[in-house]
């Protein structure tokens, strides 16, 4: 992961012991009126939505300072929010990584940003949550919007059938809800991440999400499957394991090639074993993945097979879209 997406972020302004956010712009109700379902989120200010708004924290200028990978991820984010949000969604989930930021700064673009002051944003995670508050934006979640027009997201690794490995960032639980939850399920990344076989770039392993106290009968059910050495994520700059999101430990397994070929039937053996909560294989699930190249080009691929590429935006189109 990026130092990107690693940047320590301020706290959300709001109630510091909750740590809801709260929008002071809000009109305020009268303290004799029924609490406020949504008074923990961050309700849009037309003010603060638009291009001002930089999610990555990069000034406006930052187009020129971009390493050709990070502007290769911005050119992807950026095609696939212009090819897929339309303004008559209403419900967009926001996924995680370091590609999510440029997804969410163009979203808070022209002409994209028209649409932001009716239009609800779920989060996948604690990081996507701040990007979303900090652009202004409003702030949902998925138990209030099981149905989502569009979720875009990132990805580790992405096989020809488009399917996907996540969870580098352990946010493959929420992330794989807000997948299903959505109408088009998009995924955004660097070429790095197109591949032909899961696995074949992407080292790592599958991602697996896992209740505590279960770690390490899974672990061991693992190694019966055939993965010789699951590891139990560590936390950096932190004694003991990785904890999600949602307070569990991420067991990352690399399996056989022969095993890799086939997602769906791994990702369902891994699903069954007791205490696995869920697997970092997203299996049929993308309508299309855009992947950016250092060159400017972004190739697109479709769930039916399609393959299409958009060509390098101009100098005077990269300045237009900054
Ligand atoms: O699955 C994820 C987090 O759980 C991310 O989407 C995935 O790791 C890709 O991240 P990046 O855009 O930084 O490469």
């Amino acid at each position: 992961m990026s130092s990107l997406s690693m940047q320590p972020l301020p706290p959300l302004e709001g109630n510091p012991k909750t740590g809801s956010a709260t929008n002071s712009r809000r009109p305020s109700r009268s303290s004799t009126s029924k609490p406020d379902p949504l008074s923990s989120i961050a309700h849009a200010s037309a003010s603060r939505i638009g291009p001002g708004a930089h999610p990555t924290g990069h000034p406006a200028s930052f187009a020129s300072e971009l390493s050709p990978e990070e502007n290769a991820k911005r050119l992807a984010a950026y095609a696939a929010v212009d090819e897929h949000v339309k303004d008559y969604h209403k419900v967009l989930g926001i996924g995680s990584g370091s590609t999510v930021p440029y997804v969410v700064e163009r979203l808070c673009q022209e002409p994209h940003c028209n649409a932001n002051s009716d239009r609800w944003y779920v989060p996948t995670g604690f990081q996507s949550k701040e990007l979303i508050v900090k652009a202004g934006l409003n702030l949902g979640d998925v138990d209030q919007f099981p149905n989502i027009d569009v979720t875009i997201d990132g990805a580790d690794e992405v096989d020809d059938d488009l399917n996907a490995i996540k969870g580098g960032g352990a946010c493959q639980l929420r992330e794989k809800v807000l997948a299903e939850a959505a109408t088009n399920f998009i995924l955004v990344a660097d070429s790095r991440k197109d591949s032909k076989v899961l696995g074949t770039n992407w080292k790592q392993g599958v991602p697996i999400e896992v209740a505590p106290f279960a770690w390490a009968k899974v672990f061991q059910n693992l190694q019966k499957m055939g993965c010789e050495k699951p590891v139990l994520r560590m936390g950096k700059m932190k004694a003991g394991p990785v904890v999600t999101d949602n307070g569990n430990f991420v067991i990352d397994a690399v399996f056989t090639e022969s095993y890799m070929r086939d997602p769906s039937e791994l990702l369902h053996r891994i699903k069954m074993l007791t205490g696995v909560l869920e697997v970092g294989i997203f299996a049929g699930m993308a309508l299309a993945a855009y992947f950016g190249y250092p060159d400017g080009t972004v190739a697109v691929r479709w769930q039916d097979g399609r393959r299409n590429k958009i060509a390098a935006p101009s100098a005077s189109d990269t300045s237009a879209i900054v």
